[in-house]
């Protein structure tokens, strides 16, 4: 199970406080739990685990497999919900500078043209023998309209049209049962489809095609990590300790001034799912003038830039840390040869993973003194099980915390907003 550490968060919040949140967090638990809150039709994160679908992860597993024999290259065309998942699990668990498999490249997440150009030259460079570069395509869109993934999965598979004749098997798309322009491209191409359940909500479904199947393409485990969410998702009907003390802390250091949460990990393969977190709760508490502004960073990097203001700047603040317990890597520091002319002769023979745990502890400790509440929230090892793990305790924790707000978690009505200035900017009928 995901544990915390919250020891810290705790000193800035009064028992009193403690108490009134907790006994709130507890009513928001028995409403995820009953499906009596609102959006609760949008629950389907927690059905899948329940009722786990083994025949779509073989299938899923079995298409990925031929697809690794074959891609050179395997674009995930996506944004929001329908990416952030995905590129979470495969940062976190695929080696830093080379892929075990297929090279994972992302398009549709933004609108730069000079982006999309550079892609279309790069998919078309030959390889070094010559050859057309084996490319594979998975357009993913819950509502199947979104502009920036639409533009993408437009330009790149009408190229793959003119290069392979085998474009139709090439190309995947992602997205819901029916309705949005998605499904009317699979209609007259025919290309495979998978689908994204009604109930499952694009910020909630990496554990659904959306995620599983770039993730499966990227060599991962998908039936582990699954599993490993199912675990979390049995083991949290019978405790639910964790999640409520959590929830009941981030509420009452909402209430009692905190107005952001700065979201990082001393583990770079982590800030991925931290963009994950980021989108989950962001979309999910911020609605009606509530909710705590999610700001994602990468220590230690971001300490020697926003550290400054985290140390002194205005005391409003407070930091989730993602940490995992187990040594990442076992490399170490070379031992001293000679004289110690860089003077790290203090540090020789040490393992990186212990200097970045002091790193980590000693961050702590100065932030808390410095005013800001510190969560850390554990995972054993970096794993898929573990990632499993971590993703529905996000998930549940996200539902739980934001009906402590009294808003509905599962929608995201101000999302609407530019992309209503865009369209008429753009002269869109709409
Ligand atoms: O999968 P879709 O429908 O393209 O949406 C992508 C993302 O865009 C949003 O709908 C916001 O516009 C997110 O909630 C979602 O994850």
């Amino acid at each position: 199970m995901i544990t915390t550490d919250v020891k810290s968060a705790r000193s800035f919040v009064s028992d009193d406080e403690y108490a009134e949140a907790f006994e709130l967090a507890e009513k928001t638990y028995q409403q995820v739990k009953n499906q009596t809150g609102a959006g609760s039709e949008w629950l389907g994160w927690q059905r899948i685990l329940k009722e786990p679908n083994d025949a779509e992860l073989e299938e899923l597993t079995s298409h990925a497999e031929r697809i690794r024999e074959d891609a050179d290259i395997f674009i995930v065309c996506g944004i929001g919900g329908s990416y952030t998942g995905a590129m979470a699990v495969i940062k976190a668990l695929n080696p830093y500078f080379k892929n075990n498999g297929p090279e994972i490249l992302y398009a549709g997440h933004h609108m730069s043209g000079k982006y999309l150009k550079q892609l279309m030259e790069y998919l078309q460079t030959p390889k070094e023998d010559g050859e057309l570069k084996s490319v594979y395509l998975n357009g993913i869109s819950k509502s199947g309209s979104t502009l920036e993934t639409a533009l993408a999965f437009r330009t790149i598979r009408a190229w793959m049209h003119e290069v392979y004749e085998d474009a139709a098997d090439r190309i995947i798309a992602t997205t819901g049962k029916e309705g949005g322009v998605m499904n009317k491209i699979v209609a007259e191409e025919g290309y495979q489809k998978y689908i994204i359940p009604d109930d499952v909500g694009g910020r909630f479904s990496v554990l659904t095609p959306v995620g599983l199947l770039p993730i499966a393409v990227a060599g991962i485990d998908i039936q582990t990590l699954y599993y490993g969410a199912v675990s979390e998702y049995e083991g949290r009907e019978q405790d639910q300790e964790t999640i409520l003390e959590y929830a009941a802390l981030r509420y009452a250091l909402l209430k009692n001034g905190h107005a952001l949460d700065v979201l990082t990990s001393f583990e770079p393969e982590l800030i991925g799912f931290t963009a994950w977190i980021q989108q989950l709760l962001g979309e999910s508490e911020g609605k009606e003038g509530k909710g705590m502004f999610p700001a994602m960073a990468g220590y230690s990097t971001d300490l020697h830039s926003i550290g400054q203001i985290i140390q002194e700047g205005r005391r409003n603040l407070i930091e989730t840390i993602l940490v995992a317990k187990k040594p990442i890597s076992d490399f170490k520091v070379q031992e001293t040869q000679g004289e110690d002319i860089d003077q790290l002769g203090y540090l020789s023979g040490r393992s990186f993973h212990q200097i970045n745990k002091s790193a980590l502890d000693g961050t702590v400790e100065a932030h808390t003194e410095g005013g800001v509440p510190v969560l850390k929230i554990i995972i054993e090892e970096l794993n898929a099980q573990q990632l499993g793990k971590l993703i529905y305790f996000y998930e549940l924790f996200t539902a739980v915390y934001v009906y402590m707000l009294d808003v509905n978690p599962f929608n995201q009505p101000g999302v609407e907003g530019y992309k209503k200035a865009m369209y008429k900017l753009l002269g869109k009928d709409v």
